[in-house]
């Protein structure tokens, strides 16, 4: 299968992300990284999906997370787009599950990407004190304000895909926490959003 290349970024982004769906694809044969029902549509369920939370992001990003990073959504995509726009970023990627860390690791080394994979749990972790945080498919809102409450910097901005039911979780989280969103409609899914999300302390 031919996979497509996102505009507006270079050959050398679009070779690096070649190389990861590759390895993506290689490796999810052996552990569950993605369904395998989402593989055949890897590009714009995944890759752009991702591409277009990091587009979000500040410009002058200096220490970015990625909590959950599984099979390396958005965290990867992340590494591999700051690669090109901001080479001096940092990038950590956290996840559980050590045989999803040897595949990130690998990706990070074949695409010649710099990050740094951290295999443990988000709350055994002291502070990251990330400028931008992100998490896809993780936890619901209130959970993953605990996480930002606790790993980003005070003027640092949290990304988190959200699906149909952001509303609700919005509401919801509002009972427990303060904080600053602006919302962004998803380009893959209109009925989704990405929350943009900042200045987050307990009610
Ligand atoms: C549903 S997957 C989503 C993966 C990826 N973010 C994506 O969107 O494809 C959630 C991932 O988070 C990891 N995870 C869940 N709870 C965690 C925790 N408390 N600390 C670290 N990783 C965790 C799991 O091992 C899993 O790989």
């Amino acid at each position: 299968m031919t996979d497509q290349t996102l505009p507006d970024v270079s050959r050398e982004t679009n070779e690096r992300l070649q190389v990861y769906a590759e390895l993506l694809r290689k490796w999810n044969s052996k552990i569950n990284l993605v369904s395998r029902a989402s593989l055949h549509d890897l590009w714009a369920r995944h890759i752009v999906d991702s591409a277009q939370i990091a587009q979000l992001a500040p410009e002058r990003v200096e220490h970015w997370a990625d909590l959950g990073s599984g099979g390396g959504f958005p965290g990867i995509v992340a590494a591999i787009l700051l690669q090109e726009t901001r080479p001096t970023a940092q990038i950590t990627l956290v996840e559980s599950d050590q045989r999803k860390c040897a595949f990130l690791r690998t990706v990070l080394r074949e695409t010649e990407c710099v990050g740094t994979v951290i295999a443990e749990r988000i709350e055994k972790l002291p502070p990251l004190s990330a400028d931008v945080l992100s998490a896809r498919a993780l936890a619901d809102l209130s959970s993953l304000l605990g996480y930002a409450d606790h790993h980003l910097s005070s003027d640092g901005v949290a990304l988190f895909p959200k699906g149909t039911t952001w509303k609700e979780e919005v509401k919801e989280a509002q009972s427990k926490w303060h904080f600053d969103l602006e919302v962004a409609t998803s380009l893959t899914d209109p009925a989704a959003a990405i929350l943009k999300i900042s200045g987050v302390s307990r009610v």
